[in-house]
């Protein structure tokens, strides 16, 4: 009977009554703000579908895309309480049917969907103050733990996607854990609390002023789990992996954008870096066969047996250089954003330069042995289900005696482990018998050097003694064979 105008006049008054004498205070947060998506309404859901209190008996459940979490929510017009400093708060879903639209710039939801926040008048400036940030802050750790990783590279070369950015992304999904990861236990446990801290350790970085990030490096033989410690990491953590390709960085101010795309909670890798850095800050120089771009920074490289190159740029003079990189790693610019991990892996710790490795570039070395007997036992238990319990026995003895002396890499035992997953004995018997096949290698091995160095200590010896063969040899008599050893001399010359 009555006209909307009036309608609304009259619920305007009432709800202005009603407000001057409620000790509440109500705040709605809408779907769509406009024509844009209200970001702070997607964290409420988020964060309030992590909640346990939530007494509802019908609630809805979500699965993301590329999500491997499935979540549960609020329905329509449903309550929920929560508590934050002790302070308890009402969240209402509230769910309305849109009113027919005549026009719109973007074609929106039959249904308007908002969360109506109730709180007591007293407590509006402490919920204002850090409630909806401590909302937006759990909302994207539920976000990063359902969703799956993403790795990142730069191999496009530099160049940029339709949205102007330099990485490309993939799904993430590498199955190693600390728990699949064979190294020393006491190790591990190190390094896991380490990155907790690291994690957790907002309000220590920014009660001492530091940068919230930390330096990694790995090294050792290949096939020892530098490339399987990373994805333990980031799996750990949580975090996003940039893989560097720095073949693919033309110059310092390239490195720099590159970095500035980077994303909080991130693990940044530059694997071999003794191979991808200008590390003798050499002059770029044309190739042999007079063309510009690529250039050996690695003695090795001519040889043959040396890794990947670094790159130059088309521009002449353009490097990576070492003191770019430590930019990259230690100044102003490696602030932007926080939380960030950086991993440097080499096979060759003794190829890098003192710079790299003076203390507080590289917060922690770690060093990727060969397979120790503690660590095989990891192997044991997951290719072959081995229980504490079941290594013991005769032939495992054997195993434990020679592990250390055959230098196997983790990599090799867990090819035979794979290889014999069906059958344990075999397995364990395979494998002792290639233990004990190396450490004869490298018994036989280290023998032959040690004669070698023993042949040319005694030719060192005679040489000497030719030189100067009054010290041998008393006699001032003709008849000492001067001649000859002088002729044996330039033999042995
Ligand atoms: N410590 C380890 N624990 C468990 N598995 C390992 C370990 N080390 C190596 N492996 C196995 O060997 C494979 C190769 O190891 P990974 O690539 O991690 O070694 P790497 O040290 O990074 O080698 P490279 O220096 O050649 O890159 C892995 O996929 C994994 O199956």
């Amino acid at each position: 009977l009555f006209p909307p105008e009036l309608r609304f006049a009259v619920l305007k008054f009432f709800n202005k009554i009603i407000s001057m004498f409620s000790s509440y205070c109500y705040f709605d947060i809408t779907e769509i703000d406009g024509v844009n998506t209200n970001e702070l309404y997607n964290a409420v859901q988020l964060y309030l579908s992590s909640s346990v209190s939530i007494s509802g008996s019908r609630l809805s459940l979500t699965r993301a895309l590329n999500s491997s979490a499935i979540t549960f929510g609020l329905t329509n017009n449903d309550t929920i309480l929560d508590t934050f400093k002790g302070v308890t708060v009402l969240w209402e879903h509230v769910v309305t049917q849109r009113q027919a639209q005549t026009f719109s710039w973007r074609p929106l939801p039959d249904e308007k969907r908002g969360f109506t926040l109730r709180i007591k008048k007293k407590h509006k400036n402490l919920i204002l103050d850090s409630y909806l940030d401590y909302i937006m802050e759990k909302a994207n750790d539920i976000r990063r733990k359902n969703q799956d990783r993403f790795l990142y590279t730069n191999s496009r070369g530099g160049s940029l996607d339709s949205r102007g950015n330099p990485w490309e992304s993939v799904p993430f999904k590498h199955p190693s854990t600390f728990d699949t990861l064979a190294m020393d236990p006491l190790k591990k446990t190190e390094i896991m609390e380490d990155l907790k801290d690291f994690a957790n350790g907002q309000t220590f970085y920014q009660r001492t002023g530091r940068a919230w990030k930390r330096g990694y490096l790995l090294y050792g033989p290949p096939g020892t789990g530098k490339s399987s410690m990373i994805a333990s990491m980031a799996n750990y953590l949580g975090y996003d992996i940039y893989d560097l390709e720095l073949t693919e960085v033309h110059n310092n101010s390239e490195l720099r954008k590159l970095l500035m795309k980077t994303s909080s909670k991130s693990i940044i890798v530059i694997e071999d870096i003794d191979c991808s850095i200008n590390l003798s800050n050499r002059k770029r120089s044309k190739g042999n066969d007079g063309s510009t771009g690529r250039s050996y920074h690695d003695p090795d490289m001519r040889s043959g047996s040396g890794c990947a190159v670094g790159h130059s740029g088309e521009d002449g003079g353009n490097w990576i250089t070492l003191s770019g990189l430590l930019n990259f790693t230690d100044g102003l610019w490696s602030c932007c954003g926080s939380e960030k991990i950086f991993v440097f892996t080499t096979n060759h710790i003794e190829k890098l330069d003192p710079a790299l490795l003076r203390s507080g570039r590289m917060d922690m070395h770690i060093f990727m042995s060969y397979c120790s007997f503690a660590a095989l036992k990891i192997l044991l238990h997951n290719y072959l289900g081995y229980e504490e319990g079941d290594l013991e026995g005769e032939i495992l003895k054997q195993v434990e005696d020679v592990i250390d002396k055959a230098e196997i890499t983790p990599a090799d035992v867990s090819e035979v482990l794979l290889k014999n997953r069906r059958r344990k004995e075999k397995a364990v018997g395979e494998l002792l018998e290639i233990l004990n096949e190396r450490a004869e290698r490298k018994l036989m091995n280290s023998g032959a050097v040690e004669n070698d160095l023993d042949d040319v200590a005694d030719e060192e010896q005679e040489k000497r003694a030719l030189e100067s063969p009054k010290d041998v040899c008393d006699c001032e008599q003709e008849s000492c064979n001067k001649g000859d050893k002088e002729e044996k001399l330039n033999k042995v010359t």
